[in-house]
């Protein structure tokens, strides 16, 4: 009987960032912070004649969406010259600063590296899905975060850059209006001398620190959309830290409180940190 692997990734809000261009893939991606959640992408993988995606996005409705097709999903199976049927289904918007095209990948590769006995070990896994996300422009340190779980500090590109791991008992909320178009702004040099120039100074030593560079950077950055501008202002007016879901058009807040204020302003999805990285669930 053909082998089915299903493995889950999860996603990553990026709370700040920069970017950081070095001469290889390797090299190059984002120092910065953010928070790795239980809300990611399942990637279910069975070997097949020909290489086929079907997507179920997430609408900002919560309704499911079904897509075919991945350029960055056929390009990673056809590196290691295999061929299956995928299908991703991603928990949040695609597209909306959850860091869901870095989960579809570490997904993919972790379940058709157990069905088509890649022999890759989780390091190799990362490297090559962190790779393949730095070259397409859709993320620059979301893979190396997803990689393992809870609140990454990074503070060197690629794979091997994460400083600090942290694991806070903390409730997350967040609420989307919809996509920004990474390979647009991480590909905008003028965009990027102004992220650059918002990089917090100092490295947070807890979820709190975390909240405060966030925001700080978010304001400065020249990238909050007018959209999340009345989310983020009823947050401050009840003492919730909050700040914008790098790179998507929506907020994400913290604590009890959280839910009910951005109920008021869309669908609130609840979340947690994740404390692993990839795996499979099933083979
Ligand atoms: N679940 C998925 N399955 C397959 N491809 C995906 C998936 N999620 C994202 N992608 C690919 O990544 C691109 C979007 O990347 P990006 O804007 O960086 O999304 P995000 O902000 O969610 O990481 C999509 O055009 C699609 O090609
Ligand atoms: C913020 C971003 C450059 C993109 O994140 P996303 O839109 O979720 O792909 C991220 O990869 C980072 O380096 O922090």
């Amino acid at each position: 009987m053909e082998r089915t692997a299903v493995a889950f990734a999860p996603g990553h809000i990026s709370g700040y960032f920069r970017r950081i261009d070095g001469d290889t893939p390797r090299t190059t991606g984002s120092c910065g912070a953010g928070l790795v959640i239980d809300h990611g992408v399942t990637a279910t993988v069975r070997p097949a004649e020909q290489t086929s995606v079907v997507i179920t996005d997430h609408l900002l409705t919560g309704d499911p969406l079904i897509r075919y097709g991945s350029g960055l999903i056929e390009e990673l199976l056809g590196s290691f010259g295999v061929s299956a049927a995928v299908e991703t289904v991603a928990d949040l918007p695609i597209g909306a600063g959850f860091g869901m095209s870095a989960a579809a990948i570490l997904a993919t590769l972790t379940a058709a590296n157990a069905v088509f006995d890649l022999g890759l070990a989780e390091c190799d896994i990362a490297e090559r899905a962190h790779a393949l996300e730095v070259s397409c422009n859709t993320g620059l340190g979301d893979v190396a975060a997803a990689a393992g779980g809870g609140l990454a500090v990074r503070t060197a590109p690629g794979i091997t850059g994460v400083a600090a791991r942290m694991f806070p008992e903390i409730d997350l909320c967040t609420v989307t209006f919809g996509a920004m178009f990474t390979p647009d702004i991480i590909g905008s040099p003028d965009r990027m001398r102004r992220v650059s120039a918002a990089f917090p100074d100092r490295l947070p030593e807890n979820f709190a620190e975390f909240m405060e560079n966030s925001r700080q950077f978010a304001e400065a950055s020249g990238l909050i959309p007018q959209k999340i501008r009345p989310v983020l202002a009823a947050c401050d007016d009840a003492g919730v830290p909050a700040s914008m879901t790098m790179l998507g058009c929506g907020v994400f807040a913290a604590g009890d409180d959280a839910p009910e204020i951005l109920a008021g302003f869309g669908r609130a999805v609840p979340l947690k940190i994740c404390p692993h990285g990839p795996k499979i669930l099933e083979m």
